[in-house]
């Protein structure tokens, strides 16, 4: 893997709280997925990479640039797209307006030049017959793709997405994660997310961070086989489980070390990730 991100050492305390933990890594092109409980760190991890805030301490370099000097945090502006949390819209901005309004802060100066870009980029989220419509009057998921639009101004190699499926529906999640498969060629996409399907899905690659640290860095099925032969069904709950519950057929689908005997079910992503995260001390719901 070539890397286009490597970072180490990366920690950054928000006073009592210890946000990020040495934390280090590297990143090639296509998607990963940062999967964590709230509060583990990913959206500071995030905003680290993306220089909307400084770390404490370590160093990291983004296709080559490195943001301690002012020259490199420039070049590596240049080539980040960052869709944030919370967008920030003005609702009563066009979607034309508002990418437009990124483009100019993306120094896109040449006016006829930008605003093909800002076609471009909205055509590449399907958003082409919406442009001219306020941002309030569009649903949740074409907000998001305004967002994603926005990211993608100036064709970024490094793509970074905090939660970009979070209150869409089923089917505006699915447009979406074709629309993040797709900006993942040729390009370096972290994505963080609550949604373990997104991961399945989507990503090549998966870290799990809690408290502050990495706590799992390996592929999606390397995720889901931690969990082998660590799930199982029974009809009671089972205090052998980390966490269990009842399914909707009566019985109890238990996660943790199973009883000799047990009758093993086959592990999905989320297992794994659930089991990552008792290894690491998080709270594990039950
Ligand atoms: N601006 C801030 N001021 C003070 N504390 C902060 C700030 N940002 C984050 N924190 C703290 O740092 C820790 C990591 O927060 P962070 O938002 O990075 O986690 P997260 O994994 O993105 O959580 P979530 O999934 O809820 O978005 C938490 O303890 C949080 O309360």
């Amino acid at each position: 893997m070539i890397p286009t991100v490597s970072a180490s050492g990366l920690s950054l305390r928000y006073g009592r709280a210890q946000a990020l933990d040495d934390v280090s890594l590297r990143l090639g092109q296509g998607v990963t997925g940062l999967l964590g409980p709230n509060g583990a760190g990913k959206t500071t991890l995030l905003r680290v990479l993306a220089t909307a805030v400084p770390a404490d301490r370590g160093a990291f370099a983004v296709l080559g640039h490195d943001p301690a000097t002012p020259a490199g945090r420039q070049e590596l502006r240049r080539r980040l797209g960052y869709l944030p949390q919370t967008p920030g819209f003005h609702p009563d901005f066009t979607a034309f307006e508002f990418v437009d309004y990124v483009a100019i802060l993306k120094e896109l100066t040449d006016r006829a030049a930008r605003h093909r870009e800002v076609r471009r980029v909205l055509d590449e989220v399907d958003l082409a017959d919406v442009r001219g419509k306020r941002i309030k009057k569009l649903s949740g998921g074409m907000r998001q793709r305004v967002a994603l639009a926005a990211a993608l101004v100036g064709d970024p190699g490094f793509l970074v997405l905090d939660e970009p499926t979070v209150g869409l529906d089923p089917e505006q999640r699915m447009r979406f994660r074709e629309l993040i498969a797709q900006a993942g060629e040729g390009r370096t996409v972290l994505l963080s997310t609550h949604q373990t399907e997104d991961v399945a899905m989507l990503c090549h690659r998966v870290l799990v961070m809690a408290g502050g640290r990495i706590r799992f860095d390996g592929t999606p099925a390397e995720l889901t086989a931690r969990a082998a032969g660590r799930v199982w069904i029974s009809t009671e709950r089972d205090p052998a489980a980390k966490a269990g519950w009842r399914t909707g057929t009566g019985t109890f689908r238990n996660v943790g070390s199973p009883p000799d005997g047990a009758d093993l079910l086959e592990p999905t992503l989320e297992d794994g990730y659930l089991l990552t995260l008792d290894g690491a001390g998080a709270e594990v719901a039950a």
